[in-house]
């Protein structure tokens, strides 16, 4: 109902809003003014990023389309409970489905409507491992059974390995899968309490189908996990079939649209062509037939996949984190020295800027990691159909480190955002929480990301190991063939400016590397009394210096590939020299800003001085400044649409109060004036007799 205000209470009112009025924000204007101060084209940069002007408007038109329809409505997105997020979930991925059917879209365009929407539900894991498995670990005939059903929706699958009692450790997994030759049939079954299958997406109570990891027993014999698949739900009332229970695993951190599922499988008979035979094969007799011994890890591609999935994805998240971080602390004002002075945009504190800064040049380090990651899957993808396994260990390694790294840098990166938002970073409104709940969960699945630099350390001792017997080495570990001369190496930067150079930072990346692989060979050495051991007791007490290592490495790598590609950038004139100016700064301040925090390990081995830790400092400081007129023009180019934000702090247009204001009037405790609280609790207890004076 409308307020009656007399004219009274007007006039005294109005000299106290003048005032109030004289220095109070005006966030869009401050946006509008940040925009101004790009030093470079936003628009060129804007499209080499994201492949092209077509492709960007070409997102735009996605988004305008799917937000008018009901799957694509976010105005409920943070209200809705786990019910409800669980079936917006499902129809969210219906709705993409029948989008791209009717407009003809490739998978391409799939993972843009999906990323627009960024509603997780119960297909990811038929879209992210089912179909995948079926496309690395199928036979033609099993792909031309199954693919066509699962790509079409007939059946929906998911990606059963992980059990209550073991997740990392793939060879210790209990289920069996025991070959009856006289039926032709596999008997799965889970034996124990923690060999029932835990976590995998999808599987509570969407998926009719698995992939099944699971230990194949036949002649009575133990071949470790395999992978299998099989109905486990009615395709006509969709109840689970006879000798399999399933359900959803309960809430979890973040993640609650997807039904996280447990199972247990009593005697359940499969033919014998569920066995996914690509690569080892069972004969009807029961024979198996292995894998050549240079694929015996295919049956891992599919996680390789994913991973490499996970390092493209990762610049993304961190990006749009970034993006609604700095356009927020570009219109937030806080505090002012003198009255009557505007107060200072928070992004202008020193604190701010040289937190947020070097996460947006890390957005732009791992943008190009992610590019670089996709690449060598592609590539591996290419050589394997042709029969050639042989870059299968670099990848392995290669994507475990990065896949570790990134998640970790853009998890930390999520939540460093949110911090740097304040108070309104707690809101749920503002996007933040939501996005860390739901990413961090990267740093577990597809291997826990300690077990995943274990890997990599692994991959690179052993390199070490056989360079000092004369083997050449290749890709990102060749430096480790000059490991000795590294070892005697100093850094020869004797100015701040000179630490500008990229060859400076990255031979410190670089040495840094080089001597923590030689540290961490020792130790494993003296732990193994003599030839390094990479198992048991030696390796797991070496873990925190192999660990330190990967880190140091994946540093290095993300380094290096982002100066190859701004290298790549000005030979092939790609852009223009002021665009790749503000990209130069981003390389430099991100290789500093890690080179900083990790210079106790330069000082102890002796490669950096007092005083060229002094001169890094400062230039690093010297770049936080360079970087702040681009910021809001840098988090622009990303180019996220105020759509797939979903964020009232993030807004385009910086009017951001205004943004929570209308967002709030969603929440289900404003559909009426008193509230849910008032009939079913507060009017009893506030009008019993009495109730004030007990107090
Ligand atoms: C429209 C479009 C929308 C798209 C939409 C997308 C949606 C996107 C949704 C994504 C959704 C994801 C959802 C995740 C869902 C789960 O989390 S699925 C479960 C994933 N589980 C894991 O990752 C388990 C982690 N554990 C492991 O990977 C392995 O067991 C470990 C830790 C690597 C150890 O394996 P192991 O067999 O014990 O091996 P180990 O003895 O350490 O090493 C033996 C040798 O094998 C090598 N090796 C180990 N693993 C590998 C490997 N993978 N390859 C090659 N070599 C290997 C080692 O390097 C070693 O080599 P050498 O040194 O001997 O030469
Ligand atoms: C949201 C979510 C979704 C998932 N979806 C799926 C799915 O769809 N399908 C599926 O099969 N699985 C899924 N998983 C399971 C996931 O892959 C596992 O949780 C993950 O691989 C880690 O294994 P774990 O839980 O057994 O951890 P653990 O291995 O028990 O790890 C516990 C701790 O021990 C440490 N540790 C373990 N082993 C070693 C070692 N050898 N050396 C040193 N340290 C070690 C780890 O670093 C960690 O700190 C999902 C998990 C989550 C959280």
């Amino acid at each position: 109902m409308a307020h009656f205000v007399d004219a009274r209470t007007r006039v005294l009112q109005e000299e106290s809003t003048k005032a109030v009025l004289s220095n109070c924000s005006d966030p869009k204007a401050d946006l509008a003014a940040e925009r101004a101060r790009a030093t470079f084209d936003v628009g060129e940069l804007l499209h080499y990023l994201n492949g092209g002007r077509e492709k960007v408007e070409r997102k735009a038109h996605f988004a305008e389309l799917i937000s008018r329809t009901e799957w694509g409505n976010k105005s409920e997105r943070y209200f809705q409970t786990r019910e409800e997020q669980y079936v917006h979930g499902l129809k969210v991925a219906f709705g993409i489905w029948d989008f791209m059917k009717e407009k003809r879209l490739g998978i391409s365009d799939g993972r843009v409507l999906r990323s627009l929407v960024n509603a997780p539900g119960g297909l990811e894991l038929h879209i992210g491992m089912f179909i995948p498995s079926l496309i690395s670990h199928a036979n033609p005939e099993q792909q031309a059974k199954w693919l066509p059903k699962a790509q079409s929706l007939e059946i929906i699958g998911t990606y059963a390995q992980t059990e209550l009692g073991h997740g990392t450790f793939v060879r210790g997994l209990e289920t069996t899968a025991t070959y009856d030759s006289d039926r032709q049939e596999f008997i799965v079954h889970s034996p124990t309490l923690t060999s029932t299958k835990w976590w995998p997406g999808g599987l509570g109570k969407t998926a009719t189908h698995i992939i099944l990891m699971a230990r194949l027993f036949t002649k009575g014999k133990d071949y470790g996990p395999h992978a299998f698949i099989m109905q486990i739900r009615s395709l006509e009332d969709h109840k689970p079939l006879t000798g399999i229970t399933i359900g959803d695993i309960g809430p979890k951190f973040g993640f609650n649209g997807v039904d996280n599922g447990f199972l247990r499988l009593e005697y359940v008979r499969i033919p014998r062509e569920a066995m996914l035979m690509r690569f080892a094969k069972i004969t009807p007799e029961g024979d198996y037939v292995p894998p050549p011994p240079a694929n015996a890890k295919a049956s891992y591609a599919t996680m390789m996949y994913v991973r490499s999935t996970i390092v493209q994805d990762a610049g993304k998240f961190l990006s749009m984190a970034v993006t609604i971080a700095t356009r927020y602390t570009s219109v937030r004002r806080q505090t002012t020295s003198s009255k009557g002075q505007r107060e200072t945009q928070v992004l202008d504190y020193q604190s701010v800027a040289g937190s947020l800064l070097p996460l947006l040049a890390t957005a732009y380090a791992l943008h190009f990691t992610g590019k670089v990651m996709m690449q060598m899957y592609t590539d591996f993808e290419r050589s394997r159909d042709r029969g050639d396994f042989s870059n299968l260990p670099e990848l392995h390694a290669f994507s475990s480190g990065l896949k570790a790294m990134c998640t970790t840098i853009t998890s930390e990166g999520i939540e460093k955002s949110r911090l740097l938002c304040g108070g309104h970073g707690y809101s749920r409104l503002s996007g933040l929480p939501d996005m860390y709940t739901s990413y961090v969960q990267n740093s577990t699945w597809e291997g826990d990301n300690n077990v995943m630099f274990l890997q990599t350390g692994r991959y690179l001792i052993k390199s070490l190991l056989g360079a000092m017997t004369g083997k050449t080495l290749s890709g990102y570990a060749k430096y480790l063939e000059n490991a000795q001369f590294e070892m005697k190496e100093r850094c020869n930067v004797s100015t701040e400016v000179q630490w500008l150079d990229p060859a400076a930072q990255l031979a410190a990346f670089r040495n840094r590397a080089a001597r923590l692989c030689v540290d961490a060979a020792e130790q494993l050495k003296q732990e193994s009394g003599g030839n390094p051991v990479f198992e048991g007791e030696p390796w797991d007490n070496s873990n925190v210096i192999v660990i330190k290592l990967a880190v140091a490495h994946s540093q290095y790598v993300i380094y290096k590939n982002f100066m190859d590609s701004l290298q790549g950038i000005r030979s092939r004139g790609e852009l223009q020299p002021n665009t790749v100016r503000a990209l130069a700064d981003l390389q430099g301040l991100f290789g500093l800003t890690v080179l900083e925090r990790e210079v106790g390990d330069m000082l102890e081995s002796g490669y950096l001085s007092a005083r060229q830790v002094k001169l890094l400092r400062a230039q690093q400081r010297a770049l936080v400044k360079a970087v702040r007129p681009n910021a809001v023009p840098l988090v622009d180019a990303f180019g996220f649409l105020d759509y797939e934000l979903s964020s009232a702090l993030g807004r385009s247009d910086g009017d951001v109060y205004r943004g929570l204001l209308e967002m709030a009037q969603a929440s289900p405790l404003n559909r009426t004036e008193e509230g849910p609280g008032w009939k079913a609790v507060l009017e009893a207890q506030m009008k019993k007799p009495g109730s004030r004076s007990r107090l």
